[in-house]
């Protein structure tokens, strides 16, 4: 093993006569074996040498939970000729993983082998130029946002030249698997993987369980539980945060065991959930047989618990002393237990008069993130028998006293409605019972509830899994830039379809939102390009409306970097409202999900309102970004629409069915024959004229019009329709005798239905 001293010794020995370039190695931590003292073994680091820091280590180094070797399984061909390896090294914060990788680069370094080292440059905790382990051994290495720009930022020679490329903060690489797959199959490297497997809420976590497929060998560390001791297979956030990247160390996180059995999570220490191990649990080792007795314990300590905070809280109510509570509290050193706490302190009260009531208040406020951490005091209340009544009269009391002013109660609800689809993984009714808390609370009259977000019954954005969503994000965007080559609309029209098997709706926001990310730094060619894929995808108002939510929200990130960035987003708004991709009345829908004037959501739904009030808006609109990006160049969306209105124009004075369907095959936008079915669809309810409605028939007996065309043009028809009653007040009478002819003759399914006099957007059901 290596040994401080010894890598001390090695890292304080620098210049290279190694023949990367000098100045690209010393930024990228590349490190190797001197080619004049190999004889000794000594590897010489191309960098300005760097010290380590130790202190004593906590526990002893630990073997691996498990630990695959998979190399052998491997077949010879599967890899290249100079064959690389990937070995995955994971496992909860304070296991060790930064430390073995060290390890793992020290071993291969000293057997001759060029290394360099690449952690996410995410991780600021400590220098971007090092990683380093939480008891303060360092090696270089380089911070990047993305695997992918390693081998251009070393420089090709230099990476031709790396044997071993040691990969920390794994997690946060978004393109692990890519980068991991190419490096070892196709460049021969070997690639040493560190990274969490799994987030705090023991989440799978960034791509680094996709590699396990490619792993030659995989090491599972473990930490030492902080609260019992025991082997810790998790991490625990200590804090309120619920965003899934946190950078922070010790003082954010702790190794837990996971308590209450290795399958269950959320349980710590329980007092209804002893730990005991399953023989069954493949984790299980007859050697923790031991820590069986250490449960019983556990129980033993928090009988003990309970009695002495019985005492304690008999003792406050009588003596109202603060401090000495508090002391009294830390002193038994148990704060794992400090929930219990909590709720006697509480349910006593809740039986007393409100002096007690009071005194209990001030008790928990003094003791609040001091003594006892937020997640004790909500386990606590959890645990009250009528917790939801209590907590409820508690706010109410607060409220009234003015204790809590009412827009502190309404900006406590709105981030409740904020964090309520995060709370769902957690409590699955959570929606539900936000719901009837807030309807309570406003019965009540302490809660203004329509100063707050609307909280749908069903989650707005349905979560998708992570991985499922990232993957998509990938692909959208090879998409996208393949179109901005190509602006071939029918290839992304194919690619969508083919992607959106499941969860399209949320799919296809996430498309437009990646859709106009992407051109926001482009030339006003890829933003009208953008604008024409938009109109022409013909996606539901209500996905492009969340995309445009999705997007809005990130804006506050994106407007850092770019000054014109609600410009922008308001010309892009405004030309969907233009195009009909959205309806006026959608601009109100984003609105409310911005509040304050000064929000970038309000100020970019504000201009889109002014440049759609001005005069000659709609032309000017059209024209924003020049025009003429479609798939036929020339040929923006406005001129195939005009050009549909021509060609059923001359159908209708006399033309010929079969030539006016050649005519429209010939414009070669399959995906925008809706246009046709809602145009052709408005002559015939405008005009009472059946003609057009033939020309339907026979494009769609021909297959030119596919159902699903059909459909979208009904339902564009559906939406618009109380435009329509301006001049045909029995507008929706003839529509409905349409949809069910329509329905009849199969041109649509039954999941089509339109319910009279209704907003167009609920009542028309798209495919
Ligand atoms: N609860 C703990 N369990 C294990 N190690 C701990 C704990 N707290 C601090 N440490 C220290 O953390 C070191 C591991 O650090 P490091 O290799 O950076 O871990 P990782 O990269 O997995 O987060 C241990 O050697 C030990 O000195
Ligand atoms: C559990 C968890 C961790 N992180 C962050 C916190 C740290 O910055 C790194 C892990 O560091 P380590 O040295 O490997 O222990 O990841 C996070 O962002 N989200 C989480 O859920």
């Amino acid at each position: 093993m290596l040994t401080i001293s010894r890598m001390k010794s090695l890292m304080s020995l620098s210049a290279s006569p190694f023949s990367l370039h000098r100045s690209k190695a010393i930024r990228f931590g590349v490190f190797s074996l001197a080619s004049e003292s190999s004889s000794n073994l000594i590897p010489t680091f191309l960098q300005s040498p760097i010290s380590i820091h130790t202190k004593p280590r906590l526990i002893p180094p630990k073997s691996p939970i498990f630990s695959i070797h998979n190399r052998s399984l491997q077949s010879e061909s599967s890899r290249s000729s100079s064959d690389g390896e990937i070995h995955v090294i994971v496992g909860p914060m304070f296991a060790g993983k930064t430390t073995t990788l060290i390890r793992r680069i020290q071993s291969e370094s000293e057997n001759g082998r060029s290394v360099a080292i690449i952690k996410s440059n995410k991780d600021t905790r400590y220098r971007l130029d090092s990683i380093v382990t939480h008891d303060g051994m360092k090696l270089p290495c380089s911070a990047l946002a993305n695997l992918s720009s390693f081998r251009q930022k070393l420089g090709p020679d230099a990476y031709d030249k790396l044997d071993v490329i040691g990969i920390d903060e794994a997690q946060f690489f978004d393109d692990l698997y890519d980068f991991c797959r190419k490096a070892a199959d196709h460049d021969g490297k070997t690639i040493i993987v560190a990274g969490l497997d799994g987030d705090y809420l023991r989440r799978s976590f960034g791509s680094v369980l996709h590699i396990i497929p490619l792993a030659d060998s995989v090491t599972k560390l473990t930490a030492r539980c902080e609260i019992c001791g025991n082997r810790a297979f998790f991490t625990l956030r200590k804090t309120e945060e619920i965003q899934t990247e946190l950078i922070g160390g010790a003082d954010v996180y702790m190794p837990v065991c996971g308590s209450g059995g290795k399958g269950t999570w959320g349980g710590l220490m329980d007092s209804d959930d002893c730990s005991i191990l399953d023989p069954n649990d493949p984790n299980y080792d007859s050697s923790e047989d031991c820590e069986n007795s250490s449960a019983i314990r556990k129980t033993a300590d928090f009988d003990e618990f309970r009695k002495k905070t019985t005492i304690i809280v008999e003792e406050y109510f009588a003596n109202d002393d603060v401090v000495s509570t508090a002391n009294e509290l830390r002193e038994l050193g148990m704060p794992v237990y400090n929930y219990y706490f909590v709720k006697k302190l509480v349910s006593t009260a809740m039986d007393r008069n409100d002096k007690e009531k009071e005194m209990a208040g001030v008790l928990l406020s003094a003791l609040y993130a001091n003594i006892i951490d937020s997640q004790q005091v909500y386990r606590g209340f959890t645990k009250l028998p009528q917790a939801e009544g209590l907590l409820l009269d508690l706010l109410k009391e607060a409220a009234e006293e003015g204790l809590i002013n009412t827009s502190q109660i309404s900006k406590g609800f709105g981030r409740m409605i904020d964090m309520v689809d995060d709370l769902s993984l957690d409590i699955p009714n959570a929606r539900a019972m936000l719901r009837s808390l807030i309807s309570k609370a406003a019965s009540e009259g302490w809660l203004c509830a329509s100063s707050l977000k609307s909280l749908s019954v069903a989650p707005v954005k349905p979560s998708l899994e992570d991985s499922v969503a990232k993957i998509f994000k990938l692909k959208a965007q090879s998409i996208i830039q393949e179109y901005f080559l190509t602006g071939d609309i029918l290839e992304v029209s194919s690619c969508l379809e083919s992607e959106n098997t499941t969860c399209s709706a949320e799919l296809n926001a996430i498309f437009v939102k990646r859709l106009i990310t992407l051109v926001m730094d482009r030339k006003n060619r890829e933003k009208e390009m953008a604008s024409v894929l938009l109109s022409s995808l013909c996606f539901p108002a209500d996905d492009i409306v969340n995309g445009f939510t999705m997007l809005i929200e990130s804006a506050d990130d994106t407007a850092l970097d770019n000054p014109v960035v609600v410009e922008d987003l308001a010309m892009f708004v405004a030309r969907a409202v233009v195009d009909e991709v959205l309806a006026p009345q959608h601009l109100e829908e984003i609105a409310t999900q911005f509040s304050g004037p000064d929000s970038i959501g309000s100020k970019v739904l504000q201009m889109a309102k002014s440049l759609l009030k001005a005069r000659l808006s709609g032309e000017r609109i059209l024209r924003c970004w020049g025009g003429g990006g479609s798939s036929k160049p020339g040929w923006a969306v406005e001129d195939v629409k005009e050009k549909i209105e021509k060609l059923l124009e001359e159908y209708e004075s006399g033309g010929d069915a079969r030539e006016a369907c050649r005519c429209i095959k010939e414009l070669g936008m399959p995906f925008f024959h809706h246009e046709v079915v809602k145009k052709a669809l408005v002559t015939v309810i405008e005009k009472k004229n059946d003609k057009l409605w033939s020309l339907l028939d026979k494009g769609f007996s021909s297959g030119l019009i596919t159902m699903y065309q059909m459909t979208k043009g009904f339902g564009r028809l559906g939406d618009s329709l109380d435009d329509l009653a301006l001049d045909v007040p029995d507008a929706e009478k003839q529509f409905i005798h349409y949809v069910d002819k329509a329905r009849t003759i199969g041109w649509l399914d039954n999941s089509f239905t339109f319910n009279k006099s209704g907003d167009g957007k609920e009542n028309v059901i798209c495919l």
